[in-house]
């Protein structure tokens, strides 16, 4: 991770100023000025296309943005992947859930964070399955997924239960930033519901979230604030708990029907 400044954040624990992507031609997203703040849960809405995920690769590492700056947890960052986001504390389900699918269960949640134990025969660590299995056991458990088998590899799942692993693997390791990017688009009732109440569990625990949703209902029953996304800007910023909104004014954003003051970014 490069740090290249110290900001005092307060209470904001992410911040993007004027974060912009380009794709040769394509302006998948232009000048976003968002503030999340400690222990707050935002959902991120709009129609497919509008720079959602794209938001979500800037600040994760996976792409290098055209230009913007991205300040977590105090410090100015540009991460270099997903690995180096994870690092510093945050924690991503991606759309495409970034899954070995060659790998078990135990092996894809500690996937570069492999527990070790001291060998006996010598003197040098080795990798320590036993605990690992045990701590996945408890992290399915915990969140409420039902997995079969865990040493099943991935590429024997279902989209849903594959999708349910991903999600273990990010609410298992207390992390400083949650980014779920459509966690529960493949899932069945049963299954939305286990997402929904690890959700929930985030939120009690103070963890800060990022949704990316096009459920309606969900976002509505689980988080505090909707930012609407339109063609690669943030074209709203609706404060669930102060502002009479229903979800058809969500829709009037998303289509573009209805368009917000200029979003300043302050929550
Ligand atoms: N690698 C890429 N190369 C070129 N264009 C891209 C690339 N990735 C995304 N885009 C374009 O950028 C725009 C935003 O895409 P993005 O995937 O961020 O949308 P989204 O809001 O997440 O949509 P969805 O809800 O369908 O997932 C789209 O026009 C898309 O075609």
């Amino acid at each position: 991770m490069s740090e290249v400044k110290l900001h005092d954040m307060g209470d904001i624990i992410l911040e993007t100023r004027g974060l912009t992507k380009h794709y040769g031609g394509v302006h998948a997203l232009e000048d976003a000025n968002f503030i999340l703040k400690k222990g707050e849960h935002v959902a991120i809405m709009g129609d497919n296309g509008a720079g959602k995920s794209t938001f979500v690769r800037q600040i994760t590492g996976v792409e290098q943005r055209t230009r913007g700056t991205v300040i977590f947890d105090g410090h100015e960052v540009d991460f270099k992947g997903p690995l180096e986001a994870r690092e510093a504390g945050i924690e991503t389900v991606f759309q495409t859930l970034a899954l070995a699918d060659h790998l078990d269960v135990p092996d894809n949640l500690f996937l570069g964070r492999e527990k070790t134990m001291w060998n006996w025969l010598g003197p040098f660590r080795r990798l320590d399955y036993k605990s690992m299995r045990a701590d996945t056991m408890a992290a399915l458990e915990k969140t409420g997924v039902k997995i079969p088998n865990i040493r099943n590899t991935i590429q024997n799942m279902s989209g849903g239960q594959r999708q349910c692993v991903a999600i273990a693997r990010t609410a298992s390791f207390h992390s400083k930033l949650t980014i779920m990017d459509e966690p529960t688009a493949a899932l069945g009732v049963q299954e939305t519901a286990q997402v929904e109440n690890i959700v929930r569990t985030l939120k009690k625990a103070g963890e800060p979230l990022i949704l990316v949703s096009h459920n309606m209902r969900q976002v509505f029953d689980l988080v505090d604030r909707i930012i609407v996304f339109r063609r690669g800007r943030i074209c709203a910023n609706l404060d669930i708990k102060n502002e009479s909104f229903t979800g058809e004014d969500v829709v009037s954003y998303i289509t573009g029907a209805k368009t917000g003051a200029e979003y300043e970014g302050v929550a």
